[in-house]
């Protein structure tokens, strides 16, 4: 994948989130304002989402009511995977859940794991593994990474290494569509003059960026390969073409195309997947399919990088901090509120002054609900309630919560509202003296508990979590008689360990 500065990023990002407005109209080309055809008809599922297509905020509307097609790029699998991962990953899990719990959307998402890449060819050489015992090492890695992330699994995850034979049918079809050549090498590539002013949707200021290896024989600088010839003792495959395997961006094409056909709802990744490789995905299935618009609505999440560092965390660029090593310090919730306090499409810096201030907004929000817990118990005593501002402030919140939320997913909006609503909470919640019981107000603290902690389990924070102790049953050494469990439990280093007692041995 190509590297541009973060200046480059910048100003590529605000081409695509429309806020080019101080960028020199010189600047864009004409093919950059072809933006998108037709906005989709189907179901409104009642969210503004900005589309990088149209680069505008735009109605929501999914083809079928019953379910959203969402295909997202997955990772290459040739290293560790990194906070800049986890960023890109969590924040559209984050989405998946939005949609899916606040707005009743039920998603079949598919993710590709790209197991055959140059990358992977050049680490497993360094390594001296094969292709592709390293790439299921690192796919592997990487799974139990989003799982320690409480990231979702897709419905299903594909492997390209799988899927040969239809990537080697969808090229004929392009190749027979009139769109794609083969050359002497046994290369094939898409011809990008054939469909005209339709290529350079995202952008056209790097339409003329181009990372494939020079061929002779390629008729045009901006064509791109869909087939490779094998290089010697690099894996390949048997094609008409020759021995080879296939480009990076025909991947996505047929396993997206395999599943879900020439409609699709949603499409994800990060913003440097935009170009070229979102592009060349769009130019082939289109081509594939002959259809107008294959993908409705194209979403990118912004870039992490670390304080003062010019670059996205990478890993080409060996900037970056795995999960694991982040893990040992901080806590999955505590990315998800990092991930939350930022709004998806914006790049965002990671230090650890900005992890701590997610870790103390979590102990803000998560010390309201113990002391709201304590007063509805009546361990806390404070002055007469003014119930009806904490009624009026949640109600509030309910709807500006849900509204950020449908603007574009703002979580950044909705946390503030809950910030909001716990200040106000915080401000009644003083403790008097004890002799004096005042009048209490249960309810509207409990509806308020109840309503944070939902908001974050369905964000994917778990609030219960730290409470769950793990527990060992350890039975004595009696086989033959009735057991029964026996208080006090014995607690050791986090662990409860439940004594189960023989009571005829005990007896005897
Ligand atoms: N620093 C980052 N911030 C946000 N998203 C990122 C970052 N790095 C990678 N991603 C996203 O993670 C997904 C998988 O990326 P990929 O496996 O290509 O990682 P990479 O570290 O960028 O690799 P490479 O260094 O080889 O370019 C993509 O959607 C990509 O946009
Ligand atoms: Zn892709």
């Amino acid at each position: 994948m190509q590297c541009l500065s973060r200046a480059g990023w910048r100003l590529y990002s605000a081409l695509l989130h429309g806020r080019a407005g101080h960028i020199r109209p010189g600047n864009l080309c004409t093919s950059a304002a072809a933006g998108r055809g037709a906005t989709p008809s189907g179901h409104d599922t009642g969210i503004q989402v900005y589309n990088s297509l149209s680069r505008k905020k735009e109605e929501l509307r999914v083809h079928s009511a019953a379910a959203a097609t969402w295909y997202s790029c997955g990772p290459t699998v040739y290293d560790h995977a990194h906070l800049g991962h986890a960023c890109s990953y969590v924040r559209f899990d984050i989405i998946r859940r939005v949609m899916t719990q606040f707005f009743g959307i039920d998603i079949v998402m598919v993710m590709v794991i790209t197991d055959i890449d140059d990358k992977i060819i050049k680490r497993s050489k360094e390594l001296t593994m094969t292709p592709l015992s390293l790439a299921r090492a690192y796919e592997e890695e990487f799974k139990q990474d989003m799982m320690a992330l409480k990231v979702l699994p897709p419905t299903i995850y594909m492997r390209v290494t799988e899927h040969i034979p239809e990537i080697i049918s969808f090229i004929q079809k392009i190749i027979l569509n009139g769109h794609a050549y083969s050359t002497s090498q046994g290369n094939v590539y898409f011809d990008v003059q054939s469909i005209g002013k339709r290529y350079g949707k995202f952008t056209g200021t790097f339409s003329d960026i181009n990372t494939e290896p020079a061929d002779s024989n390629k008729r045009s600088p901006r064509d791109f390969a869909l087939w490779k010839s094998a290089k010697p003792e690099e894996p390949f495959w048997v094609s008409p073409w020759g021995k080879g395997r296939p480009g990076w961006h025909i991947e996505c094409s047929t396993l997206a195309s395999s599943v879900f056909g020439k409609q699709l709802d949603i499409h994800t990744g990060g913003i440097d997947l935009a170009f070229p490789h979102h592009e060349n995905e769009i130019a082939q299935c289109e081509a594939y399919h002959q259809c107008e618009q294959w993908g409705n609505y194209f979403l990118h999440s912004g870039h992490l990088h670390l304080k003062g560092n010019e670059e996205k965390m990478s890993k080409s660029l060996k900037n970056y901090i795995t999960v694991k090593e982040y893990l040992k310090s901080y806590s999955a919730e505590e990315f998800r509120m990092f991930c939350l306090r930022s709004k998806y499409k914006s790049a965002v810096e990671y230090s650890k002054d900005s992890i701590t201030e997610a870790r103390n907004t979590l102990k803000i929000i998560l010390s309201f609900i113990d002391d709201a817990k304590a007063y509805l118990k009546g361990q806390l005593n404070c002055q007469p309630i003014q119930e009806d501002i904490l009624w009026h402030s949640l109600n509030k919140t309910k709807v500006n919560v849900k509204a950020a939320l449908a603007d574009d997913f703002d979580t950044l909006r909705a946390v503030d509202a809950v910030m909001d609503l716990i200040h106000h909470g915080n401000r009644q919640l003083k403790t008097v003296s004890k002799e004096f019981q005042h009048a209490r107000s249960p309810l509207v603290y409990g509806a308020m508990v109840n309503y944070i902690e939902q908001f974050l389990e369905q964000l994917g924070i778990s609030v219960h979590q730290k409470q769950v102790i793990p527990i060992v049953i350890i039975q004595a050494p009696c086989s033959t008689h009735i057991w029964v469990s026996f208080p006090p439990y014995v607690y050791l280093s986090s662990t409860f360990y439940i004594l189960h007692v023989c009571l005829v041995c005990c007896i005897k």
